[in-house]
């Protein structure tokens, strides 16, 4: 029978499958940080358990961890508590961890794929909703909850129901300076934030075959914001070359076999989705989000929506109150709304090709007297390759800080965090309200648009002179 890809990494992972039980798959690489593991460990612990493959699972700290310095000094004792719990559960347990002082120690969902953690086919979980970033590369990647950790800790395998499928393409080509950001802010816009809800979503079309693998996983990152389980991509020679010579990526005949088995990860002609959406790429303008959810998007020459437009009662009454909260009034020009901080950072836009982007809008000039502009790259790799490019030195020059590496700003979880009343242009994936710190308002970007309304103190349109 024809299968989606979906299907074919589901199949090939399932343990067991009995009548009337969720059935068990097979996980084939388990992520972890300092905020969902803790309590797994524990349990693990408390009923004496060691962990089934410890070689299979990868820690690093995030979250809580500072970006203004590598001491563990600098942190909070609760986040001091979570850093310091995560060292000694690895060590008991024999984990791997990229500690606060290694080299590729970053954001979970940057440092898996750059070391060839994330392989094309496999499922790989952590307890992190972001998961869905490694779909990038043909792997099922998804989200669990604690207790759902230390199962897999225990038996390497986990309890799942089969998802619906959907595929989303994304046709032609979409127009210069116009990123994988702006394409999947503008496929929420269409389906909505709960649009993919009991989904798995495959991505394709042209687009999204042109991309790097770092736009592919923008792209998958973001799934979970449409609802959806987990994103997927069909790997092809993109992935494929990405992959070569990572540190953990398979080698010499293993190389040869994972390169052929990997050529087989794609939907089935005839393969059938339970649901279809389609968009034209060359209709997409640069996106930014106006409300209190990532599907409140506009494109940047839009404006600010009117409630009284809306025949929905439901919707109108969700865009009156995302407004009250967002400070913005029905029919201001999207690019009449002025900023006084920018994030550039996150598991969404923290790799080498987003800070290249958003370097390009810095370079010569000047941050807006004003603003607070802050980018953060996702590992210490990233971090390694861009100064190793200068790219930290146009961004200090022009009036940006340049940070360690962690997740920072994304969510008030650690130092850096908004105040109550800032606007800030973030190249995250949420912007529910207080998510960068209570009472603050978060406008989601491409990495370009958020150096360009930093250079201007408002959102402009990158496509034009500014
Ligand atoms: C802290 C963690 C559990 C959370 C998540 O699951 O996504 C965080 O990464 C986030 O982005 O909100
Ligand atoms: S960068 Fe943000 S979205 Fe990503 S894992 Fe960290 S907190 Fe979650």
């Amino acid at each position: 029978m024809a299968k989606t890809l979906y299907e074919k990494v589901w199949d090939a992972h399932i343990v067991i499958e009995n009548e009337g039980e969720a059935p068990l798959i097979y996980v084939d690489r388990h992520l972890v940080h300092e905020v969902t593991s803790p309590q797994a460990f524990s349990g693990l612990r408390a009923a004496g358990r060691k962990m089934r493959a410890p070689e299979k699972t990868f820690a690093t700290m995030d979250h809580n961890t500072s970006t203004k310095s590598a001491s563990l000094d600098a942190l909070s004792p609760m986040a001091r508590i979570q850093v310091e719990t995560l060292q000694d559960n690895c060590k008991e347990f024999g984990v791997r961890l990229y500690d606060i002082h290694h080299k590729n120690q970053g954001i979970v969902h940057v440092m898996g794929p750059e070391l060839g953690i994330t392989i094309p086919g496999s499922v790989i979980v952590c307890g992190d909703s972001h998961t869905a970033t490694h779909g990038a590369f043909g792997a099922l990647a998804f989200g669990i909850g604690t207790s759902e950790v230390e199962h897999v800790m225990a038996t390497q395998t986990l309890r799942q129901l089969k998802a619906k499928t959907m595929k989303i393409v994304v046709r032609g080509h979409a127009a210069a300076g116009i990123t994988a950001k702006d394409i999947v802010l503008a496929i929420i816009g269409k389906i909505g934030m709960d649009g993919g809800t009991g989904y798995v979503v495959e991505f394709c079309g042209e687009a999204i075959e042109s991309l790097t693998m770092e736009g592919r996983m923008t792209v998958c990152n973001m799934a979970i914001e449409m609802g959806a389980k987990a994103g997927m991509i069909a790997p092809d020679a993109t992935t494929v070359e990405y992959m070569q010579g990572r540190e953990f990526s398979p080698k010499g005949e293993a190389w040869d076999q994972a390169v052929a088995d990997w050529a087989e990860l794609t939907t089935d002609e005839d393969a059938v989705f339970d649901a279809t959406v389609v968009l034209e790429a060359g209709d997409i303008a640069p996106q930014l989000t106006w409300g209190t959810n990532p599907g409140q998007v506009v494109a940047i020459d839009g404006v600010v929506p009117n409630p009284a437009d809306e025949q929905n009662a439901t919707v109108r009454h969700s865009i009156e109150k995302a407004l009250k909260y967002v400070d913005l009034s029905a029919g201001t020009r999207m690019t009449d709304v002025s900023i006084n901080k920018a994030f550039i950072g996150s598991c969404t836009n923290s790799r080498i090709e987003d800070l290249r982007a958003a370097a390009a809008q810095a370079k010569g000039r000047k941050v807006a007297a004003g603003v607070i502009a802050i980018v953060v790259p996702g590992s210490g790799l990233v971090k390694e390759q861009a100064e190793a490019e200068g790219l930290d030195k146009i961004f200090i020059d022009a009036g940006f800080e340049w940070r360690l590496p962690g997740c920072s700003m994304c969510l008030a979880m650690n130092d850096d965090r908004l105040e109550a009343g800032d606007r800030c242009a973030s190249t995250s994936n949420r912007n529910f309200e207080g998510r960068q710190g209570r009472g603050s308002r978060t406008h989601l970007v491409s990495p370009a648009m958020a150096a360009a309304a930093a250079i201007a103190g408002h959102f402009v349109d990158i496509r034009k002179p500014y």
